[in-house]
């Protein structure tokens, strides 16, 4: 369960959240809000790559804040830049070498890498990739250490019909706690059981 304890963040004189107290046990929960209202702001904080000023996040009762807590959570996030001169090889290794979760086959058989169609980039350098696979890549890499978190940022935005169709089935079978911050409300197929968050100037609200 995600927790955020009285948390509030502001970015030089604007704040975003104030004294957000807000408890997730939902295993789906889509965030929507309007443009800059801060949805992908409190995902890099539930990340724990964010402090916020003030306040803790928790996921299971441990502050995610918490290096131990890395190999738990996994975001995508435009935000979250990766490094440009790596190959899309490269990268996959070396994500996989810092979670320990090694596949056992080459990338071009992995198997987000061919549901997602990223095989003919594998030697493509990030910083060459169209945004579309950058994307691809960043979902794979937020999902290759099966965190228990999940906590993506419009994760469907610019995706063709492939690899959407492919992420719509990593959401019906992902068993962990999933957060989606999006402009489509109906990003789960199946919308039973998600519940559904909107931010904006005066906190999160149920919808
Ligand atoms: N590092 C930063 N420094 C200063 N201001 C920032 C920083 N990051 C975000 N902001 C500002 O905080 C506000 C919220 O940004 P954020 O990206 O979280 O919004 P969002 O809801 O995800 O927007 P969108 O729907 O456009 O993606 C924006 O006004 C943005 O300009």
């Amino acid at each position: 369960m995600l927790s955020f304890t009285q948390v509030s963040h502001h970015f030089g004189t604007r704040t975003l959240f104030r004294e957000l107290t807000l408890s997730l046990p939902e295993s789906r929960v889509v965030l929507t809000g309007a443009n800059g209202s801060g949805k992908t702001t409190l995902l890099l904080i539930a990340a724990g790559i964010l402090p916020p000023s003030q306040g803790a996040v928790s996921f299971n009762q441990q502050n995610v804040a918490d290096i131990a807590m890395r190999r738990t959570i996994g975001i995508s996030a435009s935000k979250v830049n990766l490094p440009g001169f790596f190959t899309v090889n490269d990268m996959l290794a070396f994500h996989a070498r810092q979670f320990n979760c090694e596949p056992d086959c080459h990338w071009a058989d992995y198997h987000w890498v061919n549901a997602f169609g990223l095989t003919p980039f594998l030697n493509t350098r990030v910083e060459d990739l169209s945004l579309g696979n950058y994307k691809k890549l960043s979902l794979i890499l937020a999902l290759m250490h099966s965190p228990e978190l999940l906590l993506l940022d419009e994760p469907t935005n610019g995706l063709d019909d492939q690899t959407r169709s492919a992420l719509e089935d990593c959401f019906e079978s992902y068993a962990g706690q999933l957060i989606i911050a999006s402009h489509e409300p109906q990003v789960f197929a199946c919308n039973s059981h998600v519940r559904h968050l909107h931010l904006d100037a005066s906190g999160v609200h149920d919808r």
